[in-house]
C-alpha cells in the first residue's frame, strides 16, 4: 500500500504528473492537494481504471487546516509543484517572494503529520526551495536527510535531448549515461558528457561552438519555454514527464529495487552533509557547500548512496569550471533560503 500526495495537483504541472502517478500500479492511493480545483482533478482522475483511489483534498478558506492534513496523513511520498512560475524576463529567483513561504508552509504540514515520508520539491527557486525545506524540517526536529529531494530531473531530460541531436543518437538511450550535477538555474546547471565510454568516444568530435551551444541550451532551456509560452507559464508537460521519472524511481525503490541497476542514476538536489559521505565530498570538491545536485541511488525510498562524479566520470578541465561557477550562485541561494526560514515563525 503506498500513498502519493501531489501538493499542487491541479496546477501545469501538477495535472499531468497526478495523471502520470495514477498510471502506477505501485500507488494505491493518491491525495491531490491544491487551494483551487483540486476537487475537479481527483473527481476526473478517479474515472481511469487503474488500481490507485484518488482523492481531492481543498480547503475551504484560509484558516481551514483539515484539508491539507487529510492529504498528508500517512502518505509514502508527496511531489510539490505547488506556487507561481515565470513570466518573461524574470529569473527563477524572482520567484522566491511567493514560493518561499508556501514551501515554507507545506513543508511544516509535512513535518507535524508525515513525518516520514519522501519529499520531491519542483517548486522554484529550487537552489533555495529545498534548504527551506530542509530548515524548516530541522526547525521541527524531523529532518531526515535521505528523503528529501530537489527535483532536477528536467535538466538531465533536456541534456539527453539535446546531445542526442548533437551526436545522432536516441535520446531514450542517453538515460543513465550522461548526467547534470549542481543546481536547477542557469550557471548552477552542470551537464557532464564523458559519464560511459561509448558517449565518450562521440561527444570527442563534437567542435567546441558547438559544445558551448549545448551547455548553454542545458543551462537556460527553462526560458526558451518561458519565452515560447509567453507570459502563460513555463515548462508544464516535460516537467511533469521529468517528475513523474524521478518519482517512479523513488516508488520503485519503495518496492525493492535498486536505482544503480541501470547505468547513471538520476540526479537530485540533496543535502550532503546528511547523506554518506557526503561532507567529506563537499569538503574535498565543492568549498563545503550543502546542498548540490549528484547522481543517487536509492534504498527503501531513501538515499543510500550518491556517485561522486570526480571520482567516477572523466570531469573535463571545462566541466571543472562550470562547477566553480555554479558554487558561487548555490552558496547565495542556500544561504538565502535558510536565512527566511531562520526569521520564520512555523
Ligand atoms: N524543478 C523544475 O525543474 C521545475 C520545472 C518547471 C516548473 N517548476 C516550478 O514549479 C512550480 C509550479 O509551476 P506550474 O507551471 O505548475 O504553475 P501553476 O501556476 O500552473 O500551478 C501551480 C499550482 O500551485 C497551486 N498553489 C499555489 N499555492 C498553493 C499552496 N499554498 N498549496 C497548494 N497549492 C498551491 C496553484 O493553485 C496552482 O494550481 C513553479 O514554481 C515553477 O517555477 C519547476
Ligand atoms: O524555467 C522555469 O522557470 C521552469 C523550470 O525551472 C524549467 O527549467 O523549465
Amino acid at each position: 500500500m503506498v500513498k502519493v500526495t501531489v501538493c499542487g495537483a491541479a496546477g501545469g504541472i501538477g495535472q499531468p504528473l497526478s495523471l502520470l502517478l495514477k498510471l502506477n500500479p505501485a500507488v494505491s492511493e493518491l491525495a491531490l492537494f491544491d487551494i483551487v480545483n483540486a476537487k475537479g482533478v481527483a473527481a476526473d482522475l478517479s474515472h481511469i481504471n487503474t488500481p490507485a483511489v484518488v482523492t481531492g483534498h481543498q480547503p475551504a478558506n484560509k484558516e481551514d487546516k483539515t484539508a491539507i492534513v487529510d492529504a498528508l496523513k500517512g502518505t509514502d511520498l508527496v511531489v510539490i509543484p505547488a506556487g507561481v512560475p515565470r513570466k518573461p524576463g524574470m529569473t527563477r529567483a524572482d520567484l522566491f517572494n511567493i514560493n518561499a513561504s508556501i514551501i515554507r508552509d507545506l513543508v511544516a504540514n509535512i513535518g507535524r503529520t508525515a513525518p516520514n515520508a519522501a519529499i520531491l520539491i519542483i517548486s522554484n527557486p529550487v537552489n533555495a526551495t529545498v534548504p527551506i525545506a530542509a530548515e524548516v524540517l530541522k526547525k521541527l526536529g524531523v529532518f531526515n536527510p535521505g528523503k528529501l529531494f530537489g527535483v532536477t530531473t528536467l535538466d538531465s531530460v533536456r541534456a539527453e535531448t539535446f546531445l542526442g541531436e548533437l551526436i545522432n543518437v536516441n535520446p531514450s538511450q542517453l538515460q543513465g549515461r550522461i548526467s547534470v550535477v549542481g543546481g536547477h538555474s542557469g550557471d548552477t546547471i552542470v551537464p557532464l558528457i564523458n559519464v560511459t565510454p561509448d558517449v565518450s568516444a562521440k561527444v570527442a568530435n563534437i567542435s567546441k561552438a558547438d559544445y558551448d551551444k549545448f551547455v548553454n541550451r542545458v543551462q537556460f532551456g527553462g526560458d526558451e519555454v518561458v519565452k515560447a509560452k509567453n507570459g502563460a507559464g513555463s515548462a508544464t508537460l516535460s516537467m511533469a514527464y521529468a517528475g513523474y521519472r524521478f518519482a517512479a524511481g523513488v516508488l520503485n525503490s519503495l518496492g525493492g529495487a535498486s536505482t544503480s541497476s541501470s547505468g547513471v542514476p538520476d540526479s537530485s538536489y540533496v543535502y550532503l552533509p546528511g547523506v554518506p559521505g557526503g561532507k567529506e565530498f563537499s569538503a574535498k570538491y565543492l568549498n563545503g557547500v550543502d546542498f548540490f545536485s549528484v547522481p543517487i541511488v536509492l534504498e527503501n525510498g531513501v538515499i543510500k548512496s550518491f556517485i561522486n562524479p570526480f571520482e567516477h566520470m572523466k570531469i573535463t578541465q571545462k566541466e571543472q569550471e562550470l562547477v566553480k561557477v555554479a558554487l558561487g550562485g548555490l552558496e547565495k541561494s542556500i544561504e538565502q533560503g535558510t536565512n527566511f526560514v531562520k526569521g520564520s515563525k512555523l
